[in-house]
């Protein structure tokens, strides 16, 4: 397994640029990136993404959640490549054609292009949720489906919460990117989560990637909390994490 820390990225959702730099440099070395998301980006903008993560910076998982027509979509994406984030969230409901679209918006970058990742079944919904909005199947079969839809459509990943690692995995192979939000060490508080595991038990099931946001930001001691999700994960996996 690669060294966990370097599967974690640290979700920072404030709207000041200090309280994001301060944090960001709190859990540098501890986790791989900083995720910046809706809260920071429309506070700050672009200007204060590169405030935070700048040209040798962490990397950068911008998850801006992108849901609208494909050309609007397509625009967003292309509009944020100047920003080189490492990963980008769309929509997966909005649909074959906008996942494509962004897919080879982000193509257009070369080399350096952000891997596209799409959300499936926000990790804040459950079997209600989903039933209130008119979709009345498990989950779990959402899950799968919205992410079957989503590497027929060209993206590198999805997001999903970790009770659908395995199943995703399964379904969609090795090499298609599993960045999974709704990780809960026992100690933290689940706030508005509803489908949650362990750090060490998402990466067991086969995420590739976890983000982490209160349990590390909202503690007195974002570093020491840091430090001590990386420390659980090496105690579950022992000399192979
Ligand atoms: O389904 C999803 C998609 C994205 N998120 C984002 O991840 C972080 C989680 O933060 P916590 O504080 O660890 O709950 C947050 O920025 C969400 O926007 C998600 O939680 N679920």
């Amino acid at each position: 397994m690669t060294a966990p820390a370097s599967r974690i990225y640290c979700s920072v959702d404030t709207t000041e640029i200090d309280a994001a730099r301060r944090i960001a440099g709190q859990v540098a070395g501890t986790v791989g990136g900083i995720k910046l998301g809706l809260e920071f980006f429309i506070a700050q903008g672009p200007a204060g993404i590169r405030a935070v993560v700048g040209e040798d910076g962490p990397p950068l998982f911008l998850d801006l959640k992108l849901h609208d027509i494909p050309n609007t979509v397509a625009g967003g994406v292309r509009a944020a490549l100047p920003l080189k984030p490492a990963f980008m969230t769309i929509h997966s409901a909005g649909g074959p054609a906008m996942m494509r679209a962004a897919a080879d918006a982000a193509a257009s970058a070369g080399a350096d292009r952000p891997k596209i990742l799409a959300v499936t079944v926000l990790t804040s919904l459950d079997e209600g949720d989903l039933g209130a909005v008119g979709q009345s199947v498990p989950v779990a079969e959402q899950v799968v489906r919205l992410a079957k839809l989503a590497k027929a459509s060209g993206v590198d990943g999805v997001v999903c919460s970790p009770a659908e690692v395995a199943l995703v995995r399964a379904a969609c192979g090795p090499d298609f990117i599993l960045m999974v939000p709704g990780i809960r060490p026992a100690w933290a508080a689940t706030n508005d989560q509803k489908r949650i595991m362990t750090p060490a038990e998402a990466l067991a099931a086969g995420a590739d990637h976890l983000v982490i946001g209160r349990p590390i930001t909202a503690d007195p001691d974002p570093a020491a909390a840091a430090r001590r999700i990386v420390a659980e994960i090496h105690d579950h996996f022992g000399e192979t994490a």
